[in-house]
């Protein structure tokens, strides 16, 4: 901690030498042989002077120690919160135990068109909302996510009109998803940090284990149909990336109670989400 800097002057005998604990690596110039001694309080310099061995320590460089994938951007903090939050059955980085049925393995899912049906238009209802957010921008960082190619909106109605054609009623939108969308418009005029945190998991989530839930719920219930909700007009990984990009870009300037703030939100948006998710076994 900057704030607490401080400087103790050990005097050693000449003969002492102090052995870095981490990989050797050339040493500079003996006047000033740095070395590295770690602690758990983070990392204190000590500078060697062979004549009078004097050893100093600095506490100045001394930092909070950095959080998981901090030093790759902010979406892999992001991503990392989110893994741990998988059940092992739903991703092999899941760290938590399996409580509701869209917990389980997809592959174990007893889905039924109907469910199906109320899950698509709860997920309609909520990109619907999270792109009309993004087109409005309350908070102008939002503007960078317009027209992302990752907008799931439109496929959606798509999808929603074959159905029709195919001879089923379409529901109106459920509690779940009348909840989510409710919760995602009252976050982006007070929160940002916190809707930021849902539109990455959201679109995030889609992408990596909503595809598998497809791919399972088509080859059970629609003789392998393939929905327009997972199919995207480029590379999915080129989007994703330029996503990635510009989350890390909006995300730069907060302050690390921002940034904590924004990740403790996931809990939350797994939450809301498996309740959505929940549909398809209803
Ligand atoms: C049945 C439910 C789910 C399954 C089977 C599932 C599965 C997966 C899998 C396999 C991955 C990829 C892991 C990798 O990169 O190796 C993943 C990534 C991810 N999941 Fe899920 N997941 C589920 C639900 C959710 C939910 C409810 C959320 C949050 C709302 C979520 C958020 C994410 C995020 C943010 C990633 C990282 C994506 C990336 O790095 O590109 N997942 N999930």
């Amino acid at each position: 901690m900057a704030s607490s800097l401080s400087t103790i002057a050990l005097f050693l005998p000449q003969s002492l030498y102090i052995k870095p604990r981490l990989a050797p690596r050339p040493l500079p110039p003996p006047q000033f042989r740095s070395l590295f001694l770690t602690s758990p309080a983070g990392a204190r310099t000590a500078t060697v002077m062979p004549r009078r061995a004097a050893v100093i320590v600095s506490a100045a460089t001394a930092e909070t120690p950095k959080k998981k994938g901090e030093s790759k951007g902010f979406v892999e903090e992001m991503r990392f919160v989110a893994m741990r939050l998988h059940t092992r059955d739903q991703a092999r980085e899941g760290e938590k135990e399996v409580k509701q049925p869209e917990e389980k393995a997809v592959t174990k899912w007893d889905p039924s068109v109907e469910g199906y049906l109320k899950f698509l238009v709860d997920s309609k209802l909520v990109y619907d909302t999270l792109e009309k957010i993004v087109q409005e921008a309350p908070h102008p960082s939002y503007a960078e996510f317009r027209n992302t190619g990752l907008e799931r909106s439109a496929s959606l109605a798509e999808d929603l009109e074959w159905f029709k054609e195919q001879g089923y009623t379409i529901p109106e939108p459920s509690s779940p998803g009348l909840t989510y969308a409710q919760y995602l418009k009252e976050l982006s005029v007070k929160d940002p940090q916190a809707f930021i945190c849902h539109f990455y998991n959201i679109y995030f989530a889609h992408s990596a284990g909503g595809r598998m839930i497809g791919k399972k719920v088509a080859e059970k219930l629609l003789n392998n149909k393939a929905l327009e909700f997972y199919k995207w007009d480029d590379d999915l990984p080129r989007l994703l990336q330029n996503v990635r990009d510009k989350l890390n870009k909006v995300a730069e300037p907060w302050s690390r109670e921002e940034k904590d703030h924004c990740l403790e939100e996931t809990e939350k948006s797994f939450k809301l989400s498996g309740e959505i998710l929940r549909l398809i076994l209803s």
